[in-house]
């Protein structure tokens, strides 16, 4: 850079026109970037429930009917109550079975890990299964674990019971979460969360008052078995309530009617099914999401920290027993359950007019949560602390009220359960864990006050700024969502008017970065079945990133994938290979070390075909090839490149592809070896097969092709008949000379 300015003027150089070139290759890049960054934002009255009228609380609840949401707070009490139970009837189930305290807590944390863990699968079950029936079966589980629980004889059978009891509980956060979203209303979704949040709190109050009065009632040393079977019978009778009187209403049906006027009827072809690492992926790039489940998360350093710490803190500095400070800390508890109820209601009342402030609110409140502890946890008088922590547990609990129905509206609503499964994994996980053994280290050197106010505001303050961060996105988020309605809708409707006229392939406003770069940008084609299509473009244009969104190794940020009508978007490369999207990669595509007929059978080894079948298409493929049929035994790796390559497009044929993808045909080969993939291929094509091409050869991939697309930096140019494109001496050249087109 000096030495630009200081040197005299002198004739562009090699060198300085490289820079320039930099210099606007960098300046294109951030062009896009920004580009990125002004997403996709729809109109304020297409996004659902925003600019809708009030909603109260009683019409909401005549729309959604009472059975939801009354069974959903009962069941949550009822759990509560049964995990309570192990709290307050712990100290006689040790003495009982003769256990030290680590090992109750170590067979009660099972129940707890199983409670987490066991949600997510549970959730992926609850996105495609009737959600009451789901309801009902863990129910039924729950009685029985707590029966066995209840009837125990050695610690091994309270392992299980409490194992089996945390995973059928499990269902509770992700199927009423949903379940919620689908029965009520937008406008009036806040204040039936709160409700339903309010459960937890209300159980966890009930618990040790109902568990301590029905082991005292039953008495004697083996009292506390009935603590677990009375609560066994009401756990049965709701279940059974939701197995007859829980209704199942239509996934998104209030989104659908607020952005299409009504609720979509049955696809054409039914959705594959979505597995829980690609829903995984998909919700990650919802952005809101990923910023409040990143806020969750530094905040459960402090939620899972502060309660145990003021135990600790209460027992050492005030030499408060048990009880004192289980109904000292349960008192607290009690603006936490007046805050969700006020925090539901501001939820429904500020999301009408400006979605976005919902999220810095919580997020503004969870920073108040970190001050208002920490100012507290500066008095000695217990009043005071007790006083200033009961008002700070108001304000997580505002926040977390208002978690559940932003969750709601911006995970897509065929993912919502996974979604609801998601958050706590992070506040336990992520947070719990390294919070708990931070907390410890720290409190241990230095008391429990200090390491309160250490960790508290990092965790709080975090937390608190990554909502606010993440508000910044929620209006794309749901703008994203309406979107993919929209033109799920407007596809449905086509194919329903023309199902003769379905496109093999289709690909429909695709976006997709690696991280932070993004590379593919509002991506439109179709293929038409039977036809071969050239994927061409400049270096780095995103053809291999586009054929890999295609076939299931990159999950995009917007856009659909279809197969003959069929949406792949979220499913997984192997759903899609199984579905008959198969690629044959230039280079390395068979294994060198086996034979070519071993090479063979492996292609076939996961595809569940009978011996018959196998030989079958064996033969087929050495009737393409009779090449590989004289070099049966022969290894892979001692074959040419092009006899290599004809084997990888034999195992390839095996799968009867229904899309043949082809990276690089004929990278490194010689002439006349390409030509005999050609007549192979040109074979392929008269019986029907759909291709997508991707060649470097530009000749040989017109002279093949039926249409050609050429992208360039992750967009489209030019879509249209191979010969159209051949006569376009711009972009032709552009693939010769790079980025270069000056
Ligand atoms: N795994 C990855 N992580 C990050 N960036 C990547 C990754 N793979 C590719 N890219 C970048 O994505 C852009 C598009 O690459 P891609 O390989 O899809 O282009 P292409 O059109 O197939 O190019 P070529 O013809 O040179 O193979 C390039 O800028 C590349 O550097």
């Amino acid at each position: 850079m000096d030495n630009e300015t200081l040197a005299p003027p002198e004739p562009p150089s090699a060198a300085s026109s490289l820079t320039a070139t930099v210099l606007a290759e960098e300046a294109d890049r951030k062009a896009a970037a920004a580009d990125r960054s002004a997403p996709v934002l729809m109109p304020d009255d297409l996004l659902p429930g925003v600019g809708a009228s009030s909603l109260g609380l009683r019409a909401t609840l005549r729309r959604g009917g009472w059975v939801t949401i009354t069974l959903a707070v009962l069941l949550v009490v009822v759990e509560q109550l049964s995990r309570e139970a192990t709290n307050v009837l712990g100290p006689d189930i040790q003495s009982w079975f003769g256990i030290s305290d680590t090992k109750l807590i170590g067979l009660a944390s099972f129940g707890g890990l199983a409670l987490i863990m066991g949600a997510i699968p549970i959730a992926a079950l609850a996105d495609r299964l009737p959600r009451n029936r789901i309801v009902a079966v863990s129910g039924i589980f729950g009685a029985l674990s707590l029966i066995g629980a209840g009837l125990a004889q050695n610690t091994f059978h309270l392992f299980l019971a409490f194992t089996l009891l945390g995973a059928a509980t499990a269902y509770s956060n992700p199927v009423f979460g949903s379940l919620i979203a689908d029965a009520y209303p937008i406008e009036g979704r806040g204040r039936m969360f709160s409700l339903h949040a309010t459960a937890t709190p209300l159980g966890l109050a009930l618990g040790p008052f109902v568990a301590g009065t029905i082991a005292n009632l039953a008495g004697g040393p083996e009292g506390w078995r009935w603590g677990y079977l009375a609560l066994a019978a009401p756990l049965a009778v709701l279940a059974l309530a939701a197995a007859f009187f829980l209704p199942e209403p239509p996934r998104g049906q209030f989104e659908q009617t607020a952005v299409l006027g009504g609720v979509m009827e049955q696809k054409v072809r039914p959705e594959l099914p979505v597995t829980i690492s690609i829903a995984y992926q998909r919700l990650r790039k919802v952005k809101t999401f990923y910023f409040m489940c990143m806020g969750i998360g530094a905040l459960g350093l402090a939620l899972i920290t502060v309660p145990l710490q003021l135990s600790l803190l209460l027992e050492d500095e005030y030499g408060y027993g048990p009880f004192t400070r289980g109904w000292i800390l349960s008192l607290a508890q009690i603006p936490t359950i007046v805050a969700m109820f006020v925090a539901g209601a501001a939820f429904d009342r500020i999301y009408r007019v400006t979605p976005e402030r919902t999220v810095r609110l919580a997020g503004s409140m969870i920073i108040a949560f970190g001050v208002i502890l920490v100012i507290g946890l500066q008095f000695h008088p217990i009043v005071l602390l007790i006083g200033f922590y009961g008002l700070a547990c108001a304000c997580t609990g505002g926040a977390l009220v208002v978690i559940n129905p932003l969750v709601a509206s911006v995970a897509p609503y065929r993912l919502r359960g996974q979604a609801f499964a998601i958050v706590p994994v992070f506040t336990f996980l992520m947070g719990g864990f390294i919070g708990a053994l931070g907390a410890g280290a720290v409190s241990d050197a230095y008391g429990e006050r200090v390491a309160l106010t250490v960790i508290v505001p990092i965790s709080a303050i975090a937390g608190g700024l990554l909502f606010r961060y993440g508000a910044r996105f929620l209006k794309a988020d749901i703008s994203r969502a309406v979107e993919e309605m929209l033109e799920e809708r407007a596809e449905t409707e086509r194919m329903r008017a023309n199902p003769d006229d379905i496109p093999a392939l289709q690909v429909r406003n695709l976006d997709f970065s690696y991280g932070p770069v993004q590379i593919l940008f509002d991506v439109n084609l179709d293929v038409r079945r039977g036809e071969v299509l050239a994927l061409l473009g400049t270096n780095g244009a995103g053809k291999s990133t586009l054929l890999r969104v295609i076939s299931g190794l990159g999950i995009p940020d917007r856009g659909v994938v279809r197969l003959h009508g069929q949406s792949l978007t979220y499913s997984e490369a192997e759903v899609r290979f199984k579905a008959g999207v198969v690629q044959l990669r230039g280079g390395a595509g068979c294994f060198g070390q086996l034979t070519v007929a071993e090479n063979l059978r492996a292609a076939m080894l996961s595809a569940g075909l009978t011996p018959a079948e196998r030989e079958r298409r064996t033969e087929r493929a050495y009737e393409r090839f009779p090449a590989l049929r004289e070099a049966e035994r022969t290894l892979a790796g001692d074959l040419s490149g092009g006899q290599q390559q004809m084997l990888a497009l034999a195992m390839t044929l095996l799968h009867d592809p229904e899309l043949l993808i082809i990276d690089e045909l004929s990278l490194g080969l010689a002439p006349v070896v390409v030509q005999e993939l050609l007549e192979v291929l040109n074979g392929l094509r008269a019986e029907g097969m759909t291709m997508i091409i991707v060649e470097q050869s530009l000749n040989l991939a017109l002279a093949f092709a039926d249409r050609a697309v050429f992208m360039e930096k992750g967009r489209i140019m030019f879509e249209g008949p191979a010969d159209e494109l051949a006569e376009r001496d711009d972009l032709v050249r552009a693939v010769f000379l790079g980025n270069d087109r000056s």
